[in-house]
C-alpha cells in the first residue's frame, strides 16, 4: 500500500518504515483536511513558500534576538499581506491559516490578534453603523487591532474589571478610563506595539449604576504618525515563556472619550439618552471567547501532531540498545515503552481534530441560530468549548512534553523544535480563560444536566447520555473479540464513570449545603471533584466524536483508523481505570484485560506509525525540527543547524579571551 511521502536519497529506515504501510496515507490526509482538494492546495501553498526568497530564514531564529526576530516576522507578514493571494485564497480560513503557518510559524505575528479576535469580535458583537466604518478598513489593514479584555488585577473574573467606561449624555460619548494600576490592560496580543486600535472590555456604568463588562472601539494610536494618542499609554511587557514574536502589551487610558458608536452593540444596546438595553442571552458579549475556544481545538491538536511526528520519526531514526543479544542495534521505535509513549499521542492528535470538526459544525449551527434570534444551542456549546479547552490544551501540553523526552538529549535543544512548540503551545492552559475556572463552567452545566436527568427532563446534546440507564456491570471484555462491541463498551464504561463522577459531585455539593454553607462556599468545598467529572464528560465527548468519525470514514482508510481507536479507547479506559473501578462498574480483571488489549494495540500499530504521522502531511517548514524532516537524514542537518550558532562565528569567543583566557593565564604563572 503506498505511502506517498517515500523518496530516494532519504534515511533507508524511514524508507523501510513507509513501506510497511497498509494504507493510503492520501486518502487519510484528504479525510483530515476534509477533501482531495484541501490537501491539494496545502500542499500547492507549502510548494510556492517554500521556493520564496521572501520568506526564507538564512539564520534560524532560534539563534536571533527577540527584536530581530519581531522585524523578520513583521517583514514576512507584510509580503503575506501584500503577495497572500500569489500564494492561496484568501478569503478561505483555512488556507489561510495554513499560509501563515508556513510563511510565518507559531511564535506570533503582527496580526494574530487582529484576525484571530479583533476582527471576530467586530463581526460578532458591533452593529452595523460601526461595522460599515470600521470592518472596511480593518480588511484593509489601515487599522490594526487587539483585543484587550484582561487586566493586570483580573483575567479571570471579568466581572471585577476595573477599566471604566461612563455614558456622558450630554455629549453622547463615553469615557474610558484605567482608575487604578492593577486596572492596566495587560497580556493582550499584538496591543504593545503593532496595534493603532483596540477593542476594550469595560465596565459600562450609566448615571452612576454599574452595568457589567462591555466592549468598546478604541484607537490608541495616530493613524499616520503611529504614536500614542494623548491620554493613552501603551507598550510591550516583556519577555516570556515563548510568543516571542508577539508584543503582548499593556494599556492604560486617561479619561478617553469615544462616540456612543463604538460601544459594539449588536446584542447589548445604550440608547443616546442613555437607556440600556440587554442582550436576548446574557453572554452574548462573551461570544468572541467562545469563537476562539472552538477554534483552538485545531490548533492545538495539530500542535500535538507535531510532536507526534518529530517523535516518530526520530525514534524510526535512531538506533539505540539492543532488545537481544547478538542482533544489530534497534530502533528506538522498537521499545514498548517508546511506543507507549508516542503512539497515544499519535491517537489524541488525530482524536482531536475530529472533535474540532464535530465542535465546528455545532458553532455553525449556534452563529445561524443567533441570526435568526434564537440562543438555545449556546448553553451547551459554551458548556463543552469550556471543557474541551481545557481538556485538550492540557492533554497537548503532557503530550508535547512525552514526545520532548522520548527524543532523549536531541529533544532539549532548539534543533528539535519541541521547546519553544510547548511553550506557545503551553500557554493555551492559561489564555481564553484558566483551565481550572473554565472546567467549572461545564461543572456548573453537568450539575444542571444531573437534575434534568433525575427529573426525566430533556437533555441537550453533549449530555444526552445522562438519560441512559446503565447495566450496573461492564461489558468490557466480554464481546467475545467482537471489535465493535468492544469499542462500544468502552464507550459506554466511560460514560457510566462521567454520569457517576457528575451525580456524586452533585450530592457532595448538596451535603455541604444541607450543612449549612452557602451554595457558593459549598462549590469551593467540592471544585476538584467538579473539575474530574467535568474532564472525565469532556474524554467522553471527544471519544464519541473520534468513534463517529471512524465509523463513517472511507472503507480504505476504516481499518487503520480502526486500529487507532482501539488504542486511544483502550489507553483512555487504563487512564481514567480508578473512575471504573471505584464504584465495581469495572473489575480489576477488566482493567487487566484493557492493558493486554493495549499492549496489542502498541504491536498492531507499529508498522504503520510513520505512515499515520506522515499523514498529517505537516511540511518540513510546518515542523521547524531537526530531528523531525520527512528525510529522516538527521545527524547531518543537526551539526549543520549547530554551526549556526553566534558562538561558533568564531574559534576564540571575546568572552574566553577577556575573561577566560588572562584567567588561566594568572593560575599558570602562579605554579
Ligand atoms: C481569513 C483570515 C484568517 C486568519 C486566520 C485567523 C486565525 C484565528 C484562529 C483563532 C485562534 C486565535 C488565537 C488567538 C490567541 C488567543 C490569545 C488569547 C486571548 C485571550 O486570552 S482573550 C481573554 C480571555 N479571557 C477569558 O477567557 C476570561 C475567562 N472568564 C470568563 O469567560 C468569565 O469570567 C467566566 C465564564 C469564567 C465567568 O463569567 P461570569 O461571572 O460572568 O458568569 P458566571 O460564571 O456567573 O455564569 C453565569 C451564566 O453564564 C453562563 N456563561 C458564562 N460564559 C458564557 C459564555 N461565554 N457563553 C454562554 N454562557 C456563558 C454560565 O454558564 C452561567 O450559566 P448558568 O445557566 O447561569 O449556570
Ligand atoms: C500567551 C497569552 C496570550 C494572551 N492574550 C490575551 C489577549 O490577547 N487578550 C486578553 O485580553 N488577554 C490575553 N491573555 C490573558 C489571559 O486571557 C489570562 O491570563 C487568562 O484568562 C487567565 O486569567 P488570569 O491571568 O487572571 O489568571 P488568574 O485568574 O489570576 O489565575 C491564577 C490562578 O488562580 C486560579 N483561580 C482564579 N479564579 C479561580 C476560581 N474562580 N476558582 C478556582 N481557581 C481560580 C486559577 O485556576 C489559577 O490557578 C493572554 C495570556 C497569555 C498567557
Amino acid at each position: 500500500m503506498p505511502n506517498r511521502c517515500i523518496k530516494e536519497g532519504d534515511n533507508p529506515d524511514l524508507t523501510k518504515e513507509r513501506k510497511t504501510c497498509t494504507f493510503d496515507t492520501d486518502e487519510l490526509t484528504a479525510n483530515l483536511y476534509g477533501s482531495r482538494n484541501n490537501m491539494e492546495r496545502r500542499r500547492e501553498i507549502t510548494k510556492k513558500i517554500s521556493a520564496d526568497p521572501d520568506f526564507a530564514d538564512p539564520i534560524p531564529h532560534d539563534f536571533l534576538s527577540r527584536e530581530k526576530c519581531i522585524e523578520a516576522t513583521a517583514k514576512k507578514t507584510k509580503a503575506v499581506v501584500q503577495r497572500g493571494s500569489e500564494f492561496c485564497d484568501v478569503t478561505n480560513y483555512y488556507e489561510m491559516l495554513h499560509l501563515i503557518n508556513e510563511a510565518i510559524g507559531i511564535g506570533g505575528y503582527p496580526l494574530a490578534l487582529h484576525y484571530g479576535m479583533f476582527l471576530p469580535a467586530l463581526e460578532g458583537q458591533a452593529e452595523k453603523e460601526l461595522t460599515d466604518d470600521i470592518i472596511p478598513r480593518a480588511k484593509n489593514l489601515e487599522v490594526i487591532g487587539a483585543y484587550a479584555q484582561t487586566e493586570m488585577g483580573h483575567g479571570t473574573n471579568l466581572r471585577e474589571l476595573e477599566t471604566t467606561a461612563t455614558y456622558d449624555k450630554a455629549t453622547q460619548e463615553f469615557i474610558i478610563n484605567t482608575p487604578t494600576r492593577s486596572a492596566m490592560k495587560w497580556w493582550p496580543g499584538n496591543l504593545g506595539k503593532m496595534s493603532n486600535y483596540a477593542v476594550v472590555t469595560c465596565q459600562l456604568f450609566i448615571d452612576g449604576r454599574k452595568i457589567g463588562p462591555h466592549n468598546f472601539l478604541v484607537q490608541l494610536r495616530c493613524e499616520k504618525t503611529h504614536e500614542p494618542l494623548p491620554g493613552i499609554i501603551v507598550g510591550d511587557i516583556g519577555p516570556k515563556m515563548a510568543f516571542d514574536t508577539n508584543d503582548n502589551g499593556f494599556l492604560a487610558l486617561d479619561n478617553i472619550r469615544v462616540p456612543r458608536k463604538n460601544m459594539l452593540m449588536k446584542h447589548a444596546k445604550v440608547s443616546p439618552d442613555g437607556v440600556y438595553t440587554p442582550p436576548m442571552h446574557a453572554k452574548l458579549n462573551y461570544g468572541t471567547m467562545v469563537y476562539v475556544r472552538a477554534h483552538m481545538l485545531y490548533a492545538h491538536g495539530q500542535f500535538l501532531a507535531t510532536a507526534a511526528i518529530v517523535a516518530t520519526r526520530y525514534s524510526a531514526v535512531r538506533r539505540q540498545g539492543r532488545i537481544e543479544h547478538g542482533v544489530p542495534e534497534v530502533q528506538i521505535l522498537d521499545y514498548q515503552t517508546q511506543q507507549h509513549r508516542i503512539f497515544p499521542q499519535i491517537a489524541r492528535a488525530y482524536a482531536i481534530i475530529f472533535t474540532y470538526m464535530d465542535i465546528k459544525d455545532q458553532y455553525d449551527a449556534m452563529i445561524k441560530g443567533i441570526a435568526e434570534g434564537q440562543t438555545d444551542l449556546l448553553p451547551d456549546l459554551h458548556a463543552i468549548t469550556s471543557g474541551l479547552k481545557s481538556v485538550v490544551t492540557h492533554m497537548a501540553g503532557l503530550g508535547i512534553e512525552q514526545c520532548r523526552m522520548a527524543c532523549g538529549g536531541h529533544g532539549y535543544s532548539d534543533a528539535s523544535g519541541l521547546p519553544k512548540l510547548y511553550g506557545v503551545q503551553i500557554g493555551g492552559c492559561t489564555y481564553e480563560g484558566e483551565n481550572m475556572v473554565m472546567l467549572q463552567q461545564t461543572a456548573r452545566y453537568l450539575m444542571k444536566a444531573v437534575a434534568s436527568a433525575l427529573q426525566g427532563k430533556p437533555l441537550s446534546h453533549s449530555v444526552a447520555y445522562f438519560g441512559k440507564k446503565s447495566s450496573g456491570k461492564s461489558r468490557i471484555g466480554k464481546e467475545g473479540g467482537d471489535i465493535a462491541r468492544e469499542h462500544e463498551a468502552m464507550l459506554e464504561a466511560l460514560e457510566h464513570a462521567a454520569c457517576r463522577l457528575s451525580v456524586e459531585a452533585s450530592q457532595m455539593w448538596e451535603k455541604r449545603g444541607r450543612g449549612g454553607e452557602t451554595k457558593e462556599r459549598a462549590w469551593n468545598g467540592v471544585t476538584v471533584e467538579m473539575n474530574r467529572a467535568a474532564r472525565v464528560h469532556t474524554r467522553v465527548f471527544m471519544a464519541r466524536s473520534f468513534h463517529r468519525r471512524v465509523t463513517s470514514s472511507p472503507p480504505s482508510i476504516r481499518p487503520v483508523l480502526t486500529d487507532l481507536l482501539s488504542l486511544y479507547l483502550h489507553y483512555e479506559c487504563v487512564d481514567m481505570a480508578h473512575h471504573l473501578l471505584e464504584d465495581g462498574f469495572c473489575s480489576g480483571e477488566q482493567i487487566r484485560y484493557l492493558k493486554s488489549r493495549l499492549y496489542e494495540d502498541l504491536t498492531t500499530l507499529r508498522p504503520n506509525a510513520v505512515s499515520l504521522v506522515d499523514s498529517f502531511d505537516q511540511s518540513d517548514r510546518e515542523l521547524n525540527s531537526v530531528l523531525g524532516r520527512r528525510d529522516g537524514n538527521v545527524y547531518e542537518a543537526l551539526y549543520q543547524w549547530a554551526r549556526k550558532s553566534e558562538l561558533n562565528y568564531t574559534d576564540v569567543l571575546p568572552a574566553v579571551q577577556k575573561y577566560v583566557m588572562p584567567m588561566m593565564e594568572e593560575n599558570r604563572s602562579k605554579l
